[in-house]
């Protein structure tokens, strides 16, 4: 394992995208998610993201330096075109109208079209729950997930994000793939040689499978079965049809064959709740603390606990990346 600080990590991953000529705008956005991923042990959505990065660009599946182009559509509703780049400008460029339209609304949403998705949902809607929006967030990717009771790939693995303010305390936060496991999370599993439990996937007859390759050459399998395959369809029409834009298997169809990283949309809703509850919202919100109150009392963990364990650590110590995946990083600014 390789030692790096924070620092050095940001360092490395902007003077790589610097290096493939991604513009100034994009360098910093697309570095600040991917060191976020690093720090907070999300290791499926940290720097092993970076080579997938440079060879979407080489595939021509990414633009390097569009600008995201915001539009005012209705009420509550902001739309973002990112013009084919990766997804992080467009988010940014889109936020302030999308907090500005939940305080006035009470409920608001930024439908990202056009973007190329790699990364965590968190990072959009930590800074959501940070003005004091509840926020969801939704994406498809590619098909590679069966639906429950089948065997061929249809689904992406479709996360969904879900953040909640808290006074003086870290939002709650939890976001996952509506797979078993997010793809990233096999293929880090193929890289380190190790097995993947059984539910996460299947071969390409419909069996169950522990080898990495083998499940992501068959279909990847839904959370909770037919719930996860529910909540899979149910982000395929919300950030696919309903904003206009692709879904998980025309995503693919997109990318020819290229395994670059998925290309459609991207939905963001935004709730206010002193707009809904007014002068009682501080009393409802202090109610719903009860709620973590309860799980914690238990022994139990809140989701994004962890994270932010991982995040005070990170920060004070660095973090340790695999050898192989930096020499692979390496050999990126070179080549
Ligand atoms: N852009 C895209 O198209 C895609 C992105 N992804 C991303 O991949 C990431 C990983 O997804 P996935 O593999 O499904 O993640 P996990 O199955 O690891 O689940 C992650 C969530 O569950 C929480 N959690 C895990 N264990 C517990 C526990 N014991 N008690 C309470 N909460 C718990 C995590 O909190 P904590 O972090 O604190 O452990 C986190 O909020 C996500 O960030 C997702 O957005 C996934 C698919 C597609
Ligand atoms: O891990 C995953 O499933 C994905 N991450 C980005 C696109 C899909």
């Amino acid at each position: 394992m390789i030692h790096m600080t924070l620092e050095d990590v940001r360092h490395l991953v902007e003077t790589v995208l610097r290096r493939h000529g991604f513009s100034e705008p994009h360098v910093q956005a697309v570095a600040a998610t991917i060191v976020a991923g690093e720090r907070d042990g999300c290791t499926s959505h940290g720097v092993y993201r970076l080579p997938g990065c440079i060879a979407t660009l080489r595939a021509g599946k990414v633009s390097p330096d569009a600008a995201p182009e915001v539009f005012d559509s209705a009420p509550s509703v902001v739309r973002v075109d990112a013009h084919g780049a990766f997804a992080q400008c467009a988010f940014h460029a889109g936020m302030p109208l999308l907090v500005e339209k939940a305080r006035s609304q009470g409920i608001a949403m930024l439908a990202i079209n056009r973007c190329v998705h790699f990364s965590a949902l968190w990072p959009e809607v930590e800074p959501l729950t940070e003005r004091g929006l509840v926020a969801l967030a939704f994406t498809p990717s590619h098909a590679w997930v069966a639906p429950a009771g089948g065997i061929r790939p249809l689904f992406g693995t479709n996360p969904i994000a879900f953040g909640w303010p808290r006074a003086d305390k870290p939002p709650f936060i939890f976001d996952f793939a509506t797979s078993a496991a997010a793809r990233g999370e096999i293929d880090l599993h193929r890289r380190a040689g190790k097995p993947i439990p059984l539910g996460w996937g299947i071969d390409k007859d419909g069996q169950p499978t522990t080898d990495p390759l083998t499940a992501l050459n068959g279909a990847m399998l839904t959370f909770g079965g037919h719930k996860g395959s529910a909540l899979a369809a149910m982000v395929e029409l919300i950030a696919g049809p309903m904003i206009g834009d692709l879904t998980s298997a025309e995503s693919l169809a997109f990318d020819e064959g290229t395994k670059s990283s998925p290309y459609g949309g991207e939905l963001i809703i935004a709730i206010d709740p002193q707009r809904i509850l007014g002068a009682e919202a501080a009393r409802h919100l202090q109610r719903a603390e009860a709620v973590f109150e309860g799980i914690l009392g238990q022994g139990a963990r809140l989701p994004s606990q962890r994270r932010y364990e991982a995040r005070v650590l990170s920060e004070r110590e660095g973090v340790r990346i695999p050898r192989a995946l930096y020499e692979e990083i390496q050999a990126l600014l070179v080549a």
